[in-house]
């Protein structure tokens, strides 16, 4: 039953600005999209160690451990998939909201999806990366092996084998992980970040 009538939204007192405050710098949700073993969860690992280390309060959410807890009950069908993001999205923004860069990583493979994610954020708070690499080159490095399980029909649906992935539209950032090494996305996605004030003290 639907009791969304009878819910009120509380208005605290201490708002997202004042948190943002006391961690020194912004709060916000860097989207990692794309294939299976294009790089996302190896590059949001590797810029989480940097912005930590630099002192910025970080939270990382990945597809393989959010599917052991909070959607455990989620499977890959279109309905699943797309629920499986609309739930992430929602933590995502708790976490944004908190004070933190978010790093999600997570295939999130329907362009629709990806948009109504985006809209639950004000401008800013969002930023989608595309991580691209050809099919060829992730099934090349299969780094959990689920490429020759997908082809041998061991896996069914599996994105850009036997289930589609769409190229994001609009992404604020194209990472080629043919052409860069991590180290130079990490460079790349936290130089973004320092030109677009994320780092500045809050007034
Ligand atoms: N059928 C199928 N298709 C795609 N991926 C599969 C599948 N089955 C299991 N896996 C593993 O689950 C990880 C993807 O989870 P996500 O939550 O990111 O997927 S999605 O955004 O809901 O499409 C994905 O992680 P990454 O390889 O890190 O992308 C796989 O390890
Ligand atoms: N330039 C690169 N950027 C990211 N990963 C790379 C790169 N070159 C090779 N790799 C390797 O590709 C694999 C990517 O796996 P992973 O990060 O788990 O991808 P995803 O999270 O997208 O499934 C890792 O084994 C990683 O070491």
């Amino acid at each position: 039953m639907n009791n969304s009538n009878h819910i009120q939204w509380q208005q605290p007192l201490i708002k997202k600005e004042d948190r943002e405050r006391l961690h020194g710098h912004r709060g916000v949700v860097i989207w990692l999209t794309g294939l299976s073993g294009s790089g996302k969860s190896t590059i949001a690992i590797a810029l989480e160690k940097a912005l930590h280390e630099a002192g910025i309060s970080t939270f990382l959410l990945d597809g393989d451990n959010i599917r052991h807890g909070l959607n455990s009950d989620l499977g890959f069908s279109r309905k699943d998939r797309t629920e499986n993001i609309r739930r992430i999205g929602e933590v995502a923004k708790l976490f944004m909201e908190s004070g933190c860069v978010v790093l999600a990583s997570f295939i999130s493979p329907y362009e629709a999806d990806r948009m109504k994610v985006r809209s639950l954020f004000n401008s800013g708070e969002f930023i989608e990366v595309y991580v691209k690499c050809s099919l060829a080159q992730c099934e090349k490095r299969d780094p959990k092996g689920l490429y020759k399980k997908a082809r041998s029909g061991e896996i069914l649906t599996f994105t850009g084998i036997s289930d589609p992935y769409e190229e994001p539209k609009n992404p604020e950032i194209i990472i080629d992980t043919e052409a860069l090494p991590v180290q130079e996305a990490v460079r790349i996605l936290n130089e973004f970040l320092t030109e677009h004030g994320y780092f500045t003290k809050p007034g």
